[in-house]
């Protein structure tokens, strides 16, 4: 926040429109007369009368259950000091905004005219009929202990304070990490903590229950090193008081210290000092919002560092964000009544080796990254990370419910990983169960165009993983400069230039010639053709050195289709091929067909598209509900798409009785069961809406995907070529990262079906 424009930019964020950063929303419906009648009086008795009768239903018919208090009396905000209630207002919406989009918790932040340890504990005491937790904030030390000692003792819901605990935990998992990158053992590490209140003396109980020495730390506050000869000290920072007298300033402290921890107040570390630091120094300055030292400061001091601060804009952000909402969520989910010991440290635990996973792609663009993972400048997962609710949250509620304060227990931990992922809006339950069903089983996936970045990164994450073993295509020297380049570690991958290939060439040319022989290739042009990557590697499947093959990221969809058709070909008794798209939508999967390769099919042509798509949907085992989509409603205008679709639907009917498809009709109609059943009650697909639509012309299919791409915020995984004899998929132009993996993704489950086909004994 130093540059002047972030300053006002800041400024402008909080005032422009609806001041501050939060609102009331209500969860039902409030569209009639009756909803109101239900919503307020008379209505509202009823559940009053319930919970009267029995106060624990207040969970079943309110908002409590899901509501968490967000208090401060302003006394230590941030690291601004004393600065009063109403100021720190806005730190306490920005952490309701927190709860809220990362955890799908409600808050409402109370902020209160409250100095004195009675005056703060009766407050928040009486509100306990109202929230599920509370979430003490900013509040300084020492009353900040008392109050949460007694809350605690008093209050018979949640109770924790953030700056405390929550602080703890993530430093905790960060200092862990950081000790393992530098080769550190906690036992033996020399820690210096600058900061005596309320987060630097909670961090530093963690941290010696996590296995650091008392005898090896030293602490500060503002007037200097806590020793035992200190009087001004109450009996919280005595015990933190050092026997050391070699000590008289940071400055003494910081000599040949391994850890730096601060939890003080802005810039009161300098260069000097961490240069006096032991080899593999770690540094977290953590004083927000700013840091003891400036980041880029710190870093420019010495190469061996690793460096941590509490703000968002720089690497390694030690923040309590990355754990309040997801302990919360956890308690709240269990009906915990405390957030005890073992919960935090299962938050440590889950915290620290989530850092070490895989980083989704969906984070490395969050924070446009090209390859995060574990080491010096990430420590501890990024706070945007969408795992952190599954991880997190999870683990707090297991601990609660094995050390005894949970009132209501999960059995199902896979319902409640989903009802977790759900909680931010996208369950993409379906993609989820294709992965799992793919890394049952790895397939070699060989990549055409491994000389681009965006196919190399996708191919490091299907190998981390386990979804595929990668097999890259290309120039070998420029292949490895971008893996080099961009830090991507792929092991002993298999690295294949087509060009300068002989045996297996001269092999596929020979295939590829007699194949195609008697439609104008000469053995000349079949060798030159195997140089084209896209005919290499589909002879790779065809020869089984491979199980699918994946192209096209660079190329257009013919050039690149092609070489497939002509080599591996179309399955037994299928009469074309077609593409569909999966489309993931806040209404849950649907499927597009043939979006990619028919351009106007003829009416036994979208019989056979459908025959197709309706397959590969009823092998994901979803039952496929077809409908055949014009722009006319079962017979209601004439013209030659209608007809050609009525037609098709016909030919379905009576060659394939079993199968749930209906038509034509407008796409509406398809997907409302009731605007159907109103109008058009005979129709077969009565009941539940469509979920495999297929168009009646090219044009129409891939105009309505793109739209829902971008319109719709549908995430559209295809092409998926349907009805070649082994899988080869095809990319579409300039695809993501994300993209590309969810395609390889459906290449391995193609090809598990396909071998499991052919080798039905396997
Ligand atoms: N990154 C994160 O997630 C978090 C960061 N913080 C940050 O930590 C800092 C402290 O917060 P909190 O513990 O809640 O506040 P407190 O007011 O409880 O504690 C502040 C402590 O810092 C000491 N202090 C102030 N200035 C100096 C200095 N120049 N040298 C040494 N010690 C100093 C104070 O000393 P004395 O006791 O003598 O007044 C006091 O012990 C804030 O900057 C806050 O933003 C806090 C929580 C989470
Ligand atoms: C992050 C936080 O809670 C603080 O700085 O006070
Ligand atoms: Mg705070």
């Amino acid at each position: 926040m130093n540059k002047p424009n972030r300053k006002q930019d800041a400024l402008n964020y909080h005032a422009k429109g609806r001041p501050g950063k939060i609102q009331v929303v209500p969860t039902k419906p409030t569209n009639s007369q009756r909803d109101l009648t239900l919503a307020y009086s008379p209505g509202v008795a009823e559940p009053c009368l319930r919970i009267a009768e029995n106060v624990e239903d207040v969970y079943k018919y309110t908002a409590k259950s899901n509501l968490v208090a967000v208090i401060s009396n302003g006394t230590a905000v941030l690291g601004l000091g004393n600065i009063g209630p109403e100021a720190s207002k806005p730190v306490m919406e920005g952490k309701g905004l927190l709860f809220k989009i990362y955890a799908d918790i409600d808050v409402f932040d109370l902020e209160v005219n409250a100095q004195s340890v009675d005056d703060f504990v009766n407050i928040v005491k009486a509100l306990e009929p109202t929230f599920g937790g509370v979430n003490l904030e900013d509040i300084s030390a020492p009353t900040c202990f008392e109050i949460e000692r007694r809350l605690k003792a008093e209050m018979n819901i949640p109770v924790m304070h953030d700056d405390q605990h929550g602080t703890a935990i993530i430093s905790g998992a960060a200092l862990i990490n950081a000790c393992e990158i530098q080769g550190k053992k906690l036992d033996e590490i020399k820690l210096v903590v600058n900061g005596a209140g309320a987060a630097a003396v909670s961090c530093t109980k963690m941290y010696l229950s996590l296995g650091v020495k008392k005898e090896n730390l030293v602490m500060f506050d503002i007037n200097g090193l806590l020793t035992p000869e200190r009087t001004d000290l109450d009996e919280i920072r005595l015990d933190f008081a050092t026997q050391r007298k070699d000590i008289s300033n940071l400055a003494d402290a910081m000599k040949g210290a391994d850890v730096f921890v601060g939890l003080s107040a802005g810039n009161v570390v300098t260069p000097d000092m961490l240069i006096s630091m032991a080899k593999n120094p770690i540094v977290f300055a953590m004083a927000n919002p700013e840091p003891e030292i400036n980041y880029d400061l710190a870093i420019a001091s010495r190469d061996d560092i690793i460096m941590a601060t509490g703000r968002s804009d720089f690497p390694n952000q030690v923040n309590n964000v990355l754990g309040f909402p997801y302990i919360f969520r956890g308690a709240l989910d269990v009906r915990a009544t405390a957030i005890n010991e073992e919960m935090k440290i299962a938050a440590v635990y889950a915290i620290a080796e989530m850092a070490k996973k895989p980083v989704p792609e969906a984070v490395n663009l969050a924070y446009d990254m090209t390859n995060l993972k574990f080491g010096r400048d990430y420590i501890i997962p990024k706070p945007m990370d969408q795992r952190l609710i599954t991880e997190v949250s999870a683990a707090v509620a297991k601990a609660a419910i094995d050390s005894g304060v949970a009132r209501k227990v999960i059995t199902d931990w896979d319902a409640y990983n989903e009802e977790l992922i759900s909680r931010l809006g996208n369950n993409n339950k379906l993609l989820r169960d294709i992965t799992n069903k793919a890394k049952q089983s790895p397939k070699r996936v060989v990549f055409a165009e491994a000389d681009n970045y965006k196919i190399l990164r996708a191919a490091q994450i299907v190998k981390d993983e386990k979804i595929a073993t990668p097999i890259l295509l290309g120039n070998v020297d420029t292949i490895k400069r971008i893996m080099r380049d961009n830090e991507l570690d792929l092991g002993d991958v298999q690295i294949i230039d087509p060009k300068a290939e002989t045996d297996r060439s001269e092999k596929f040319a020979q295939f590829l010639f007699e194949k195609r022989q008697r439609r104008g290739i000469t053995l000349f042009e079949a060798k030159k053709l195997l140089t084209d990557r896209s005919y290499y590697g589909a002879c790779m499947v065809q020869f089984g050195e491979a199980d699918a093959l994946i192209s096209g990221l660079t190329k257009n969809y013919v050039s690149t289709i092609k070489p497939a058709l002509q080599i591996i070909g179309i399955e037994e008794g299928i009469s074309r091929v077609a593409g569909m798209y999966l489309m993931i939508t806040q209404k849950g999967p649907f499927f597009f067909g043939d979006t990619t390769v028919n351009i106007n099919p003829t009416a036994q042509e979208l019989v056979d598209i459908t025959v197709l798509i309706e397959k590969s949907v009823a092998q994901l085992n979803i039952q496929p509900r077809v409908a055949i989509l014009s722009y006319s409603n079962f017979g209601s205008n004439d013209g030659e798409l209608p007809e050609k679709t009525r037609e098709a639907v016909k030919i379905l009917h009576e060659k394939y009785p079993e199968m749930i498809v209906d038509g034509e009709m407008q796409a509406n109609f398809a997907l409302n069961p009731s605007l159907l059943a109103d109008n058009f009650p005979f129709s077969t697909l009565n009941g539940k809406p469509a979920n495999t639509l297929i168009f009646p012309t090219l044009e129409a299919g891939n105009i309505a995907y793109k739209l829902m791409q971008e319109i719709g915020g549908a995430e559209a995984v295809g092409p998926i070529l349907l009805g070649l004899k082994k899988p080869v998929h095809v990319l579409q132009l300039g695809s993501s990262v994300r993209e590309i993996v969810n395609m390889v993704t459906i290449a391995v489950v193609d090809a598990q079906i396909k071998c499991a086909k052919n080798n039905p004994k396997a």
